[in-house]
């Protein structure tokens, strides 16, 4: 059977200022097209589609995520496949913020899309896209539209991790408790170590439920414990700005810093808002946020960059102790996403010192070039350090199609 004729799903993933799209067969993974529109709102915008091993860029401005999606829809047309070739018979959305409304992904009606749009005010950087992303699709493509919300896998955190030390009122009156994001990623990483043979035939760790610590490090980075499947904690919270070290968030600060700046710097909140999620984490530390750049400016001797590093993998570090003290110890931490699927020395850097939890890896087989899901711990160790490469577009097709038949 062809992917096309077993059904395929269109991933719609908006972010604020990019459109990344990927037909996909939820059976095999097969993707069939593929692409990303970035710069959306700015004077230049770039174009990239791949189907049928050929690449067709465009560099032209595009004013918004209706256009994004037209611009889209019209290269399907032009390059193929036509998306009624490629057997698409849903489109799944991915959409951050899912509140406390959605634990689960849903198949998007008119009330869904308002609810999605009264949650703007938790999520001002991520939302407003997800939103036109789904009304724009719906009006072009009559075929079942299911959301998949990043905060779903984490809906279920017990009240002790997902609930702030704050007046217990005006928290529950104004929706601030932990959400957690990147829940589809972590869902399918945590299952795909269960199932992966150097786990499930557990010779690893203690006897009972498995114990895992998952770091998704990609631009935006994210850690969790799951234990037996089901997220304890994790590490972003009411927006994806808390936790870790990012390439442009902070992460975790006091936050009388943000008081400190307006009050003494002259900062307007908005300001302050922006500099916190744009401006900050490995760029505002060292002028950049890829990590491939990072290390290019650590090996010609930048010192910025080196400290911006050190930062970096001291806060994983802490966050792995501290999973670990909620979970009772660790069987197994995973590294996924750009950096952690591709980045060996933030990989060694992590578990550098983490020995006492029986955590380190193999240089050799930490070194290795692969895109499979592998182990990098030496043979014999007393808990795992695992690379499983996401793939948040196919889990969401997934679940797109499933909902889509029902
Ligand atoms: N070979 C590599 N070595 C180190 N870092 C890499 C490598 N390839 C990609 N990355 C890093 O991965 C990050 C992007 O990760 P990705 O998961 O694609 O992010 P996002 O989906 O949030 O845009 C960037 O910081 C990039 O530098
Ligand atoms: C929620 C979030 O941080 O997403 P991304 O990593 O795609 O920015
Ligand atoms: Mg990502």
């Amino acid at each position: 059977m062809t992917a096309a004729s077993s059904g395929t799903v269109l991933v719609l993933n908006s972010g604020s200022s990019s459109l990344k799209y990927q037909v996909v067969a939820p059976s095999s993974g097969e993707v069939l097209a593929s692409g990303i529109v970035e710069r959306i709102g700015e004077g230049s915008g770039h174009v990239k589609h791949v189907a049928h091993g050929a690449v067709v860029k465009r560099e032209q401005p595009v004013a918004d995520h209706a256009e994004a999606l037209r611009l889209v829809l019209a290269l399907f047309d032009e390059a193929g496949p036509s998306l009624a070739d490629a057997g698409v018979r849903a489109v799944g959305h991915r959409v951050v913020h899912g509140g406390a409304l959605f634990s689960a992904p849903v198949v998007v009606d008119d009330a869904v899309v308002e609810e999605i749009r009264s949650l703007i005010p938790l999520a001002p950087l991520h939302n407003p896209a997800n939103v036109t992303g789904i009304e724009v699709a719906r009006e072009l493509l009559d075929v079942p539209h299911v959301a998949v919300f990043d905060t779903a896998f984490f809906a279920s955190l017990p009240p002790a991790a997902a609930t702030y030390a704050i007046d217990a009122k005006v928290a529950a009156e104004h929706g601030v408790r932990r959400y957690g994001f990147h829940g589809t990623s972590h869902q399918y990483v945590s299952a795909a170590v269960a199932a992966h043979p150097a786990v499930s035939s557990r010779t690893v760790g203690r006897p009972g439920p498995l114990r895992q610590v998952v770091l998704h490090l990609g631009n935006g980075a994210s850690a969790s414990a799951v234990l037996d499947g089901v997220a304890v904690e994790t590490s972003m919270g009411l927006t994806p700005l808390e936790g870790l070290v990012m390439g442009t968030r902070s992460g975790d600060l006091d936050p009388a810093i943000v008081f400190h700046l307006v009050r003494n710097a002259g900062l307007s909140v908005d300001e302050v808002d922006t500099l916190l999620n744009k401006g900050s984490g490995l760029k505002g530390l060292a002028g950049v946020n890829d990590m491939r750049e990072l290390q290019g400016l650590i090996a010609s001797g930048d010192s910025q960059a080196a400290l911006a590093l050190e930062v970096y993998l001291h806060r994983l570090r802490k966050y792995v102790g501290a999973y670990a003290a909620v979970l009772g110890g660790v069987d197994v931490l995973t590294f996924t996403a750009g950096v952690g699927e591709n980045d060996a020395r933030v990989r060694a850097g992590v578990v550098a010192g983490l020995g006492f939890l029986g955590l380190s890896v193999d240089p050799a087989l930490n070194d290795e070039r692969s895109s499979e899901a592998r182990v990098v711990s030496p043979d014999g160790s007393a808990a795992l350090v695992m690379v499983v490469p996401t793939n948040e577009e196919l889990a969401i097709a997934r679940q797109t199609l499933e909902l889509a038949r029902r």
